[in-house]
């Protein structure tokens, strides 16, 4: 597994107002989504591309356009939401899939409560989105089943990364390749609640309310 930090003066000040305890929910929406597109610039280095040529009004112009079958999407429910516009602004083309997972918060066991993807994702390059990579079970899991479906390679993006996830990341999905995960930042470590420190609190609360 292949992980990048994306090191920008950008990313790191729009995060730091991201993580602000004072920072209210219109304004967070609007930096994970802001803070995405500049990930995603990163994140789809590798997409694949076909030579293309077009006719300029002077001359052929040899170029690239995006290869099908189209990227997938993958917004894992509810906070990788907040990610979605943002990555769609910059693939407008790619299809989108969704999962819904939520963390139990005793056992920190993720479970799916929802899957609406291709049966088939033969020869797909897929783009999971969710702001939080704390114990890596929730994203794990999605990565997991995106390669059970024939995926050709998943990379995540996230907006935190705690290390432990990361090194369980790399076990459990020791048998797929190829995985990336592209973040925002690297935090120290997962608190005793499963919390990463210093982290942002609950993304997704902090995206659309407790509920
Ligand atoms: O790495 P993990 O330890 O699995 O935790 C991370 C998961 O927890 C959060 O979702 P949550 O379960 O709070 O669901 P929500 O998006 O509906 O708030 C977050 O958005 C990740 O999906
Ligand atoms: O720090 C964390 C850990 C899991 N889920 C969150 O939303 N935040
Ligand atoms: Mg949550």
């Amino acid at each position: 597994m292949k992980t990048l930090v994306v090191d920008h003066p950008l990313v790191a000040h729009k995060l730091t107002a991201l993580r602000d305890e004072r920072t209210d929910s219109p304004t967070f929406r609007r930096l994970a989504d802001e803070l995405v597109t500049l990930l995603a610039y990163e994140a789809t280095r590798d997409v694949r591309v076909v030579e293309a040529t077009v006719n300029t009004p002077v001359a052929p112009a040899h170029g690239v356009r995006l290869a099908r079958p189209a990227p997938l999407v993958v917004p894992i429910l509810r906070a990788g939401l907040g990610m979605l516009d943002g990555m769609t602004r910059l693939l407008p083309t790619a299809e989108v899939g969704f999962l819904g997972m939520i963390r139990d918060e005793g056992t920190l066991k993720a479970q799916t409560y929802a899957t609406r993807l291709p049966e088939d994702l033969s020869g797909r390059q897929c783009y999971v989105l969710d702001p939080m990579l704390a114990t890596g079970g929730t994203l794990a899991a999605a990565v997991r089943l995106l390669f059970e479906r024939g995926a050709e390679d998943v990379t995540a993006i996230c907006l935190l990364a705690a290390p432990e996830g990361l090194a369980y990341m790399e076990k459990a999905l020791a048998d797929f390749t190829p995985v990336r995960v592209v973040t925002a930042a690297l935090d120290e470590r997962l608190n005793e609640h499963g919390y990463i420190v210093p982290g942002l609190g609950d993304a997704g609360d902090r995206l659309y309310g407790a509920v």
